[in-house]
Parts: structure tokens; sequence; C-alpha cells
């Protein structure tokens, strides 16, 4: 039975990384108590002001941040942090060699039902051709990620995390470390479920309606099979899904002027989960080219999405490009 580090040892993981992910184990821990405890904790509600995006920011949102701050901003292999809660990047240590980027508390509008939540990272290498702490720290391309990963507070508590090579699921054990559960995720290229909020429907392109009335056609429309719909309200939970049993997930772009580039982030969103997805065997598209090829230019850029089941991405993008 291998623990966290064990694997990331035998994976062959830096020793600086294998530290970090496992402070951000740690951080998680902290927090996946705190989902536990729920309105004992004084975790639940709102925490009355707004992030940079213009969304309220819940209380276990700040906490969450808070956390993962405190945690990592110790670490000297830290140069500097990026999140969602923050307005700007935080600088750490001048000559750390990484760059932690993260959705604190993923799914924020189900924290009050007691629905699945998460927490969204990512790890990109430190960058020596541009000033030390400054933000185009952050401007990579998805595919100089070292790492990413998740952290599910679902009914049990589970990191799934890539290092480059396969996708592992690690379940947290009631002695408080991650146990190596699953040794490699796989995406089949098909599917029959599919995860978007059709409350969107109106603000969509024309293709992507188009797309989707295909799918709630079923066996009775040109697909010739039924598709199942799901949607959790929480990215981390939807991938999840996608993750472990297939399926495609797609948040567009959309014709409110708020969300016109889909609502999705892409440094602390996107990225990982493309990351995760693409090392699973799935695609993850932005509806033209590979998410993992974008570079994030602004800190909380948002991006349209659509991952999981391979061949389904690859008929989304063409139906897109047929306008
Ligand atoms: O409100 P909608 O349209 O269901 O959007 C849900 C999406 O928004 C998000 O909640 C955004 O994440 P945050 O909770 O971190 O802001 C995604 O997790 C999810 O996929
Ligand atoms: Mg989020
Ligand atoms: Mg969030």
């Amino acid at each position: 039975m291998h623990t966290l580090s064990s694997q990331l040892r035998s994976d062959g993981v830096a020793p600086e990384l294998e530290l970090l992910i496992g402070e951000l184990a740690a951080a998680s821990k902290t927090i996946s108590a705190k989902v536990r405890q729920g309105a004992l904790a004084g975790v639940l509600g709102s925490a009355g002001h707004e992030n940079v995006q213009g969304e309220t920011q819940k209380k276990l949102d700040v906490i969450a941040n808070d956390v993962l701050k405190q945690t990592l901003g110790r670490l000297a292999q830290v140069r500097a942090l990026a999140s969602e809660e923050e307005d700007h990047p935080v600088p750490c240590h001048v000559e750390g060699a990484y760059l932690v980027a993260f959705d604190p508390l993923d799914g924020s509008s189900n924290i009050d039902i007691n629905g699945q939540i998460g927490t969204i990272f990512t790890v990109y290498p430190a960058r020596d051709d541009v000033p030390a702490l400054s933000p185009e720290q952050f401007a990579q391309s998805g595919r100089a990620q070292v790492c990413a990963g998740y952290v599910l507070y679902g009914p049990s508590t589970q990191l799934v995390l890539t290092t480059g090579g396969p996708v592992r699921l690690y379940t947290l054990a009631q002695d408080g470390g991650f146990v190596l559960t699953q040794e490699a995720l796989r995406i089949e290229p098909e599917c029959s479920e599919f995860a978007v909020n059709l409350a969107n429907f109106r603000h969509w392109s024309a293709p992507v309606q188009a797309y989707i009335q295909k799918l709630q056609a079923g066996v009775d429309g040109p697909r010739g099979r039924d598709f199942n719909m799901r949607w959790n309200g929480a990215m981390v939970g939807d991938v999840h899904r996608v993750l472990m049993r297939g399926g495609i997930f797609l948040y567009p772009a959309n014709t409110q002027s708020k969300v016109h580039n889909g609502k999705l982030r892409l440094l602390y969103e996107a990225h990982p989960m493309a990351l995760l997805v693409e090392n699973a065997g799935g695609r993850a598209s932005d509806g033209q080219g590979d998410i993992l090829d974008r570079v994030a230019d602004q800190l909380h850029q948002r991006v349209p999405v659509v991952l999981g089941a391979a061949c389904e991405v690859q008929l989304v993008v063409e139906t897109l490009a047929q306008g």
C-alpha cells in the first residue's frame, strides 16, 4: 500500500516538488477537517465581500485561501502564489523554484448545501526570463505544469494528482494520510454522459446549441443513442466523474458579457484539469485548440472549456469549426 510520499518517490518526483505536494496535501487536510465540521466550525455562509472577479466570497473561500497561503508561503521552494481569491500574485521567496496557482474552494455555491466542493491546484516552474516576482511569471503554457491536481471534499476526501505521468487517486485515511487507491485513471474515448449548465442554452452560439440538441434527441436523433446528463455546479465534481466513469464536460463561451469567454479560469481551473484529463487519455479543448497550449496573459483570464472523452471532444471541435 503506497502513501502519497512513497508513491511520489517511486514516480521519481524531485524531492523539492515532493515537499511542496506534501504541503499542499497538508493544507487540504486542514480544509477537509473544517468542511467535515460544517456549521460546527463556523465555515458556512457568506464572508460579506467580493473577490476581484465580482463574486461574493463565502467564508470557506476565504478560510481555504488563508490556509493554502499560510502553508505554502512558508516554503522556500515557492516563489509566488496565485489564487482565485487574490487580486494579484502573492510574492513568496525570490529564490523559489516553483509557482503555485490554486482555486482554494471550487464549487462555492455547493458549500451551504453540503454538496461536492474541492481545491484545484497547479505547479509551474518559476521563470528566470522575467523579473522574479512579476505577474508575468504566471504567463505560461499549460504544458509547462510540473504537477496538477485537486482535492475533492466529498463523502470521502480524495486527492487526484499527476506529476506528468499517470493520474493517481489517493484517499484520505482515518490516520490522516493519503493512501493510493487507484494507480492510473483512464477516460474512455467514447461516452454517453454529458455535463453542461443547460440554463445557459439561450446564451450559447448556434453550433453549441445544435450539438447539445443532438445529445438530447437521444436514440431518436442523429446520434442514435441516449445520453445521460449530470451537473454538479462544481467543476471539481464534474471532472472527477468524467475521470471515474467517462463523459464530456462543457462550459462554453456565452453571449452574456460577464462570461463571454466562458466562466472558468484558465490558470487555476482549466490548465490543471486539462493536464489531468489529457494524462488520463482524454482531451481538453477551448473549442478550437488545446487548453494546454493557451498561455494565461492575465491572472484571472477566463476560457471556454470542453473536456473529457477524446472522440466526443473532437466532435465538438469539428462542429464548432463548421460554424
Ligand atoms: O453557476 P454555474 O453556471 O452552474 O457554474 C458552475 C461552475 O462555476 C464554478 O463553480 C466556478 O468555481 P468557483 O466556485 O471556484 O467560483 C465551477 O466550479 C463550476 O463548473
Ligand atoms: Mg472554481
Ligand atoms: Mg473558487
